[in-house]
C-alpha cells in the first residue's frame, strides 16, 4: 500500500538549530543590538509567515471525544513544555514507508520520542501519529479551514541538534499528483489532515476525518412499526378468478397466445380497466398508472386485437393494408422496448407488421423498412416529424390511433412542437371506410383515437391532453375494496393524485453527511452484494454523466493482489467492441464467492453503446450493478431489479417515483433507498412519504454510520477505521492518476451544476447555498480546495441563471434523445415553462381528473375511471 505522505514536526529539544553565536568586543549597546538582529534572523527561519498559519488548539482537533484516543497508545515520555518550531510545514517526499522531510536518516524508535500516538495500519505503510500533549505550539503549520475541517497531525521525534535541513520554498520539488502531506493510513480515531502547502503558506491539498465536523440530522425518525403486515402488491397481475382476458373481449388465439407463450394468465388492474374502453369505444383516452403495472398491454393489446379482427374470411391484413396506429415514446430505449412486446405479441398474427423509426441509423434504411410497408410505427417524436415532413411514401392517412406513451417525458424533453405537428398532420377526419380491398375496416376506429399514458400526472400532461386529447376518457386501475379503505385509513388521497409507488416497495431513506457519501454507497453495495442471490440486479441513480463516468471507474479500479476480495480466478466478462468501456468488473464489491458485473449508461455514450449496455444489463444472469443517469428512469422494463439506490436525489418528485418504479414491478419484490444529507434535505422525506400509499409508515430510516457499520463489518469501532481505510485508499487512486484526477474534477463539478437545477418548488430543500463544498470533494475522492477545482473544458462551479433552466438540466445530464440543437431546445423549455402556471403535480392531476369528469357527464356511457 502507498502512502499519503507525512506532515513532521520534530521535536528538536532546546537545542538551537545554528550553532550558537558568541558577541563579543564594541559597546555593551552594540553587543545587545547584534544579539537582537541575530535572534529576529533565527526567528524568521523557523516561522516566516506566522500570521498566514492559524493555530488550531490541540483541544480544538481532540475536540470530538470520541476520536480521541486512548491514553495507553501514547507512547514515549511526556513532551517537554517548550520545543522549537521548525517552519510551518514541510514538504514531503512521497517514500513506500513514511514520508519525511529531513535530510538525515531518522533512527528506528525515535518516531515518537516527543510524545505522540502511534497508530499502524499497514505493514509497510505510513504511520500517523499524533500529538496529544503540549500546548498550541505543537500545531504550528496546520492550516485550520473552517469549511474543511482541515486538522493537522504531527510526528514527533527527537533528532540529534543539527541533522534536519529546513526545506526551502525553491529546494523543493513539488510533485503534481502526490498527496505529499498527508500520511499514509489513518485509524478511524484520527482526526488527523495532512495538507500540502500551496503558495502563499495554504493548503492544496486536503485530507480530513470521515467523522468529525459532520452536520447532524435535524429531524428525530420515529421506529418503523415492528411486525408490520407486508403490503399487498398493487402492480401485480389479478389472478385468473378475478379477470380473464378473453371476459375483456380479447379474442381466443390472442389469449392463448398470451397464456402459453408469454406467461400471461390474466390481466393487471390497469389492463382491466383499459382494454375494454379501448376495444369497444372510439374515445380518446388517458391512461394513467403506476410504474410497472402493464401500460404497454393495456394500450398494445387493444390495438393489434381490433387489427386482426379486419382480416375476413380468407383475406388477412398485410403490411400493404396501411399504417393504422403509432405510438410516440420520448427515448430510443424505450422505442425499443415497446417493439420487443410488439414483437413477441405479433407472434400469433405475423402477417402484422411493425417496426420504429428512432433515429440512431441512417434516414434511408428507415425509408426503405417504411416504403415496404408496415400496419403499427413506434417512434421517437423527431425522427417521425422528420419522416412525416421528408418521407413521401409514410401516408398518415390510414391512421387510427396515436399513442403517446410517457407522456410528461414527452414534454419534459422540449417535443411539444413536434407532437402539435404531428397531431396537426394526421388530422382528426372521419375514416369511415368500411370494406377495403376485401378487408371489414368496420372493425376499426371510425376516427382517429389518441391514447395518452403516463405513470404520473403534472401540469405538463395536463397541456399534452390538451394539444392531443378530445372528449377523452380518464383510465385508471380500480382500486379493490381493501386498498380505498386501507388508503381511507390512513388518509391518503388517492384520488387526483399525482403519483404513487407500488404499494409493495421498500424503500428507505439514508441520512449521510456528503463527506461520508461514498464510502457509504461502497458500504451498501458491499453489503447487498455479500451473497449470491441476495440481490441479484441493482441500479445506482446519479445526477450527471461526469460523475457516472467517475463512479464507474472508481469502482472498476483494480485491487491490489493481495486484497482479501480479489478473487483467484476472476469472472470472465463476455465484452463485445462497443462495450469494452461501459462493462467492467466492479471490483468495489466483489468478493471471492460473488463477483459483481458493473454497467454504466448516460445520454453521452453513442446511441449503439448505450443499446449494447443495457442489453447486456438486461440479459445477465450474473449479479450486476448499473451506474447510470436518469436515462435509465422512465419506462425501461429491465428484469429482475430487485434494488434501486438513488445516490443522487432525483430532480423532482416524480422522477423519483419513475426511477424507484424500475424494480418492484409487476407484482414483484423490489427495494429502494435515497441518500439524503443531513439538514434541509431531510425536508424531502415528507415529498417520499407522499408518494407512498402508506405515507411516512413506507419508509425505513438508516443512518451513515449504521450502514457502514453493516457494510465494514468487524468488531467494535473496528467498521470505522475500515471506512477510513477504503476512503484513504480511493482518494489515493484518485490523486495518482491525471486521468481519474480529471475524472473526479469534473464529476464533482458537474454534480454541483446537476444539484443546482432541481424543479423550482423544491430548492429549498436542495438548497446549493447549505452545500458543503469542502466536505462534497471528499465524496469525489478529492483532497483538493472546492475553489481550486477547475476542469479544462468546464466553467467553474459557480451557477449561472440559465444552468438552472431545466432544458440545460437534462442537456447536463446527457440524455436529451434527439438531435435538435441546444439552443433551440432550451429555448421550446422556456417558453414552455413561461406558458405553464406554476402549480404543483396533485393539482395539475385534480385539473386533469375535473376535464375528463366534465365529458363523461356530459357522455355518461363513459362511465370509467
Ligand atoms: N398481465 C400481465 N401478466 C404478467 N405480467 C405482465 C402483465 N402485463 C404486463 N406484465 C409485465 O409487467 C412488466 C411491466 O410492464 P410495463 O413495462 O408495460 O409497465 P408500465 O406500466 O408501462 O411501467 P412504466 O410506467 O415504468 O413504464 C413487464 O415485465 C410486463 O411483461
Amino acid at each position: 500500500m502507498a502512502d499519503d505522505g507525512m506532515l513532521l514536526n520534530f521535536d528538536l529539544g532546546d537545542s538551537p538549530l545554528l550553532p550558537k553565536q558568541a558577541f563579543e568586543g564594541g559597546t555593551w549597546k552594540a553587543r545587545l543590538a547584534a544579539k537582537k538582529t541575530s535572534r529576529h534572523r533565527l526567528n524568521k527561519i523557523s516561522n516566516p509567515n506566522p500570521k498566514s498559519i492559524p493555530h488550531p488548539s490541540t483541544r480544538e482537533i481532540f475536540n470530538d471525544k470520541r476520536h480521541e484516543p486512548p491514553v495507553e497508545e501514547y507512547i514515549g515520555p511526556a513532551r517537554p513544555p517548550k520545543r522549537q518550531r521548525v517552519g510551518p510545514v514541510g514538504y514531503a517526499e512521497r517514500n513506500s514507508n513514511t514520508a519525511a522531510i529531513v535530510s538525515g536518516k531518522l533512527p528506528p524508535g525515535s518516531i515518537g520520542a516527543g510524545g505522540g500516538k502511534v497508530k499502524k495500519f499497514g505493514d509497510d505503510d505510513g504511520i500517523a501519529v499524533e500529538n496529544v500533549a503540549g500546548s498550541s505550539q505543537q500545531t504550528d503549520g496546520v492550516k485550520e479551514n473552517s469549511r474543511d475541517d482541515t486538522r493537522g497531525a504531527f510526528v514527533s521525534g527527537k533528532l540529534p541538534a543539527g541533522s534536519i535541513k529546513i526545506p526551502s520554498r525553491k529546494d523543493v520539488k513539488q510533485p503534481h499528483f502526490t498527496p505529499a502531506l498527508s500520511s499514509g493510513d489513518f485509524g478511524s480515531g484520527s482526526n488527523a489532515i495532512r495538507s500540502q502547502n500551496g503558495a502563499g503558506g495554504k493548503p492544496a491539498q486536503i485530507v480530513s476525518s470521515l467523522f468529525s465536523f459532520n452536520p447532524k440530522s435535524k429531524t428525530t425518525f420515529e421506529a418503523p412499526e415492528v411486525n408490520a403486515e407486508p403490503a399487498k402488491p398493487s402492480n401485480a397481475p389479478l389472478t385468473p378468478e378475478m379477470a380473464s382476458f378473453t371476459a375483456l373481449g380479447v379474442s381466443i388465439r390472442l389469449a392463448a397466445h398470451l397464456s402459453t407463450k408469454l406467461e400471461m394468465q390474466a390481466p393487471t388492474a390497469i389492463q382491466k380497466a383499459a382494454i375494454p374502453q379501448l376495444i369497444s369505444d372510439d374515445s380518446d383516452a388517458f391512461i394513467q398508472a403506476e410504474t410497472g403495472s402493464g401500460k404497454t398491454l393495456a394500450y398494445l393489446l387493444p390495438i393489434v386485437e381490433r387489427i386482426m379482427a379486419i382480416s375476413f374470411n380468407d383475406v388477412k391484413v398485410h403490411r400493404d393494408s396501411g399504417l393504422f396506429a403509432i405510438v410516440l415514446a420520448p427515448t430510443r430505449e424505450l422505442c425499443k422496448q415497446i417493439a420487443t412486446v410488439l414483437e413477441k405479441i405479433l407472434r400469433c398474427a405475423t402477417w402484422i407488421v411493425g417496426t420504429t423509426v428512432i433515429g440512431g441509423e441512417s434516414k434511408q434504411s428507415e425509408k426503405a423498412r417504411l416504403r415496404k410497408g408496415v400496419n403499427i410505427l413506434i417512434a421517437t417524436p423527431g425522427r417521425l416529424k422528420d419522416h412525416l415532413d421528408n418521407t413521401e411514401v409514410l401516408n398518415v392517412s390510414t391512421v387510427r390511433w396515436l399513442v403517446l406513451d410517457e407522456g410528461d417525458r414527452l414534454m419534459e424533453l422540449g417535443f411539444e412542437d413536434e407532437i402539435k405537428g404531428i397531431v396537426e398532420k394526421i388530422g382528426r377526419r372521419t375514416l369511415a371506410v368500411v370494406k377495403r380491398d376485401g378487408l371489414n375496416l368496420a372493425a376499426l376506429p371510425q376516427r382517429r383515437v389518441t391514447v395518452l399514458c403516463s405513470a404520473t400526472m403534472k401540469m405538463n400532461v395536463q397541456r399534452l391532453g390538451e394539444i392531443s386529447l378530445k372528449d377523452a376518457v380518464h383510465i385508471q386501475a380500480d382500486p379493490s375494496e381493501e386498498d380505498a379503505a386501507r388508503d381511507k385509513a390512513n388518509g391518503v388521497e388517492t384520488d387526483g393524485k399525482a403519483f404513487s409507488a407500488p404499494a409493495q416497495l421498500k424503500q428507505a431513506y439514508a441520512v449521510v453527511p456528503a463527506k461520508m457519501r461514498l464510502v457509504t454507497l461502497s458500504a451498501i453495495l458491499k453489503r447487498a452484494f455479500a451473497r449470491r442471490g441476495s440481490v441479484m440486479k441493482a441500479i445506482v441513480f446519479i445526477s450527471c454523466a461526469d460523475s457516472v463516468d467517475f463512479h464507474f471507474s472508481l469502482f472498476s479500479r483494480p485491487l491490489e493482489a493481495s486484497s482479501a476480495d480479489v478473487p483467484a480466478e476472476p469472472l470472465q466478462i463476455s465484452k463485445t467492441e462497443l462495450t469494452k468501456d461501459t462493462i467492467a468488473l466492479g471490483t468495489g464489491f466483489s468478493s471471492k464467492d460473488n463477483q459483481v458485473i458493473l454497467h454504466k449508461l448516460h445520454g453521452s455514450l453513442a446511441q449503439n453503446i448505450r443499446t449494447a449496455t443495457l442489453k447486456a444489463f438486461t440479459e445477465s444472469s450474473d449479479p450486476c450493478i448499473m451506474i447510470c443517469t436518469d436515462v435509465a428512469s422512465r419506462g425501461l422494463d429491465l428484469p429482475n431489479v430487485d434494488y434501486v439506490i438513488e445516490y443522487d436525489p432525483p430532480f423532482s418528485a416524480d422522477d423519483h417515483l419513475h426511477r424507484v418504479g424500475r424494480t418492484a414491478r409487476a407484482g414483484r419484490d423490489g427495494r429502494a433507498l435515497i441518500f439524503l444529507m443531513p439538514g434541509e434535505e431531510e425536508e424531502y422525506v415528507s415529498v417520499l412519504a407522499s408518494g407512498y400509499h402508506d405515507g411516512k409508515k413506507s419508509l425505513t430510516h438508516n443512518t451513515a454510520e449504521e450502514l457502514l457499520r453493516k457494510g465494514f463489518g468487524g468488531t467494535g469501532h473496528e467498521w470505522e477505521e475500515r471506512a477510513t481505510e477504503w476512503q484513504l485508499e480511493a482518494e489515493r487512486w484518485t490523486l495518482e492518476s491525471p486521468k481519474y484526477l480529471e475524472m473526479a474534477r469534473r464529476g464533482f463539478q458537474s454534480h454541483i451544476r446537476a444539484y443546482a437545477t432541481h424543479v423550482a418548488n423544491e430548492r429549498h430543500i436542495f438548497n446549493m447555498q447549505a452545500m458543503h463544498l469542502g466536505h462534497l470533494a471528499k465524496a469525489f475522492a478529492l483532497r483538493d480546495k472546492p475553489g481550486s477545482i477547475k476542469v479544462p473544458g468546464l466553467r467553474p462551479t459557480k451557477m449561472t441563471k440559465a444552468d438552472r433552466s431545466v432544458a440545460a438540466r437534462k442537456a447536463k445530464r446527457g440524455e436529451v434523445e434527439d438531435k435538435a440543437p441546444e439552443g433551440e431546445r432550451v429555448r421550446k423549455q422556456r417558453k414552455m415553462e413561461m406558458d405553464l402556471p406554476t402549480i404543483d403535480g396533485n393539482e395539475a392531476a385534480k385539473r386533469m381528473k375535473m376535464k375528463m369528469k366534465e365529458h363523461m357527464s356530459a357522455s355518461s356511457e363513459f362511465n370509467i375511471g
